[in-house]
């Protein structure tokens, strides 16, 4: 059997996408199936190669009714997983992806703001020529803990996109320094995340201006991440002594990843708004 799929990316967090509106052509895999199919389209490979998966369905076709429920007041659910094939709650750079399709594809409206729902609830996101930007809604500040690639170790602060997320200062960047390759997760407290946790490191470049690095939790070491670049930029600005309650104006930080630059407004309202490129840029079909 085979089936359509595009490509895409944002900042080259890259995902195949699988239209797949009514259920029919993936809904009905049993979770291991799922899984296993997920883990072979996203091989670098022997597969498609991407970060994640995301499925494109309609909500109202969806079997598992909690992701209904959640996805209630959007006609379209962005049905992700990790390269692994694990589940995610919320991936930013991927509602991007996933609205750029549904704008290229006539199904939802281009500049106009589009709710889209996640298993992190109703997403508004707006396309326009010049890039994506998505309500990212209100980051949860949770407290320190510790992340280290030995034999080094930093403090990180806990902040919740919907997905965990550590993010931990640091002086260099470098692959061949104390962050090293990550080429595996660093390690953390499975106390204070018992699910895993995306880790991003962060270089300060100016004010309002940061660099930063990303280990994914089911996907290892990627040249993006939406959640994480808010996660950072949050932390950045309390760095920058912005009041844990949020700013008292937006406050907008650019965020440098390897695969390019994102901007993240932590606005008046307590909500971070992820905006950047997002683009598709294949399509086919598989047998895989
Ligand atoms: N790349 C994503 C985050 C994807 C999910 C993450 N790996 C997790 O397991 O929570 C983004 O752009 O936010």
């Amino acid at each position: 059997m085979s089936y359509p799929f595009l490509k895409g990316h944002g900042t080259e967090n890259d995902f195949v996408l699988l239209p797949d509106h009514d259920g029919s052509v993936h809904g009905g895999l049993t979770e291991r199936a799922w899984t296993t199919r997920v883990a072979a389209l996203c091989d670098r490979r022997a597969g498609i190669g991407g970060d994640g998966v995301l499925r494109v369905v309609r909500t109202a076709a969806l079997t598992d009714t909690a992701a209904q429920a959640l996805g209630a007041g959007s006609e379209w659910f962005m049905d992700y997983r990790n390269a692994d094939g694990s589940v995610s709650e919320m991936c930013g750079n991927g509602v991007r992806v996933f609205a750029r399709h549904l704008v290229e594809e006539g199904l939802v409206p281009t500049g106009e703001p589009v709710p889209i729902g996640t298993r992190d609830g109703l997403k508004t996101v707006t396309v326009t020529d010049e890039g994506v930007s998505v309500d990212m809604g209100i980051p949860r500040v949770l407290g320190d803990s510790v992340v280290s690639v030995a034999p080094a170790s930093w403090t990180a602060l806990h902040i919740d996109m919907g997905n965990p997320h550590a993010v931990a200062f640091v002086d260099s960047l470098d692959p061949a320094g104390p962050v090293g390759a990550l080429l595996e997760a660093p390690e953390h407290d499975g106390s204070v995340y018992p699910h895993g946790v995306n880790v991003e490191f962060v270089l300060p470049v100016a004010r309002g201006h940061v660099a930063m690095r990303v280990h994914e939790r089911g996907s290892g070491e990627t040249r993006s991440c939406g959640t994480g670049a808010c996660a950072v930029a949050v932390a950045a600005a309390l760095r920058d002594g912005v009041p844990a309650s949020g700013p008292d104006t937006d406050a907008t930080y650019r965020v440098d990843v390897p695969g390019g630059s994102l901007a993240v407004t932590w606005t008046r309202a307590g909500r971070a708004v992820l905006s950047g490129p997002a683009v598709v840029v294949a399509r086919g079909e598989t047998c895989l």
